[in-house]
């Protein structure tokens, strides 16, 4: 049946370098749905990151995104439609972060200037004055974020954007996220080694090692199983033919 919901579809995509395969991924994103990946380093979280949002090309495989195959595709239009916030913002770091914003905007037709002023100064209570080398890594995952949440994204991609933060904005951080994708039908794809995190804002994981998907589940039945992430990792990690469930669905 045909899933009216689904924001992108990810058909064994392939990618090879010199030592490292990420071999044959295969997952699926619908309106509004948070998925974690997790795995440890090296796993190739962030290149199968990097091949969704064409930063590095594929060798093979789909990534259908609301219904345009997108690999490999020299049209940057579908980038509109989806927001990225990675680890750092280095780029132009004598520059005031009111200046990039109006230069970032400009990409974007559908920019929403009532969510960047609500999330900028009500939500993270930043200054556009500050210059971007000022900013604590806090500040700039916050602005980060007020910049991909300000363009309507259908499918928010975080490379570990809470490493590094306190507790406290972490949390914030989180809850914004989690209230967004439901009222808005955002599907986040996001990486993160904080397994508390996932606990949070996650409604399906997605495990990999070594360039390959060990198991997807469900955030829910985890938590009725009681079953640990972590423990869950180290247990797929360490038998890969155990009789430990690969998925528990
Ligand atoms: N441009 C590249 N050329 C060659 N090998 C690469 C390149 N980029 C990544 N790799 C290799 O791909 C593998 C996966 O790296 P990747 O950064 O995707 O892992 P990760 O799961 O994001 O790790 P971490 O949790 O440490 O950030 C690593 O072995 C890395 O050395």
């Amino acid at each position: 049946m045909e899933n009216n919901n689904l924001i992108i579809e990810i058909n064994n995509l392939c990618k090879s370098y010199r030592s490292f395969k990420l071999n044959d991924i295969s997952f699926s994103l619908s309106r509004g749905e948070v998925v974690g990946l997790i795995g440890p380093n090296g796993a190739g979280k962030s290149t199968l990151i990097k091949l969704i949002l064409n930063i590095v090309e594929s060798d093979s495989g789909e990534v259908i995104f609301l219904g345009e195959d997108i690999s490999n595709s020299k049209n940057p239009l579908y980038k509109e439609k989806i927001g990225y916030v990675g680890e750092y913002i280095d780029y132009f770091p004598n520059q005031k972060i009111k200046n990039i914003k109006r230069f970032y905007q400009m990409y974007f037709q559908d920019w929403d200037e009532q969510i960047y002023q609500y999330l900028f100064n009500d939500v993270f209570e930043l200054s556009g004055d500050m210059k971007i080398k000022e900013l604590s890594k806090g500040m700039r995952v916050k602005f980060s974020l007020a910049l991909a949440l300000s363009h309507n994204p259908k499918l928010l991609i975080m490379d570990e954007p809470t490493s590094g933060l306190d507790p406290i904005v972490r949390s914030k951080i989180l809850k914004i996220l989690r209230a967004y994708s439901k009222e808005n039908g955002t599907a986040i794809l996001f990486s993160s080694h904080i397994t508390e995190d996932m606990n949070k804002i996650a409604d399906k994981l997605i495990f990999l090692n070594h360039g390959k998907i060990l198991g997807k589940c469900q955030m829910d039945e985890m938590k009725k199983k009681k079953c640990k992430i972590d423990e869950y990792l180290e247990r797929l990690i360490g038998n890969e033919e155990s009789k430990y469930e690969k998925n528990l669905f």
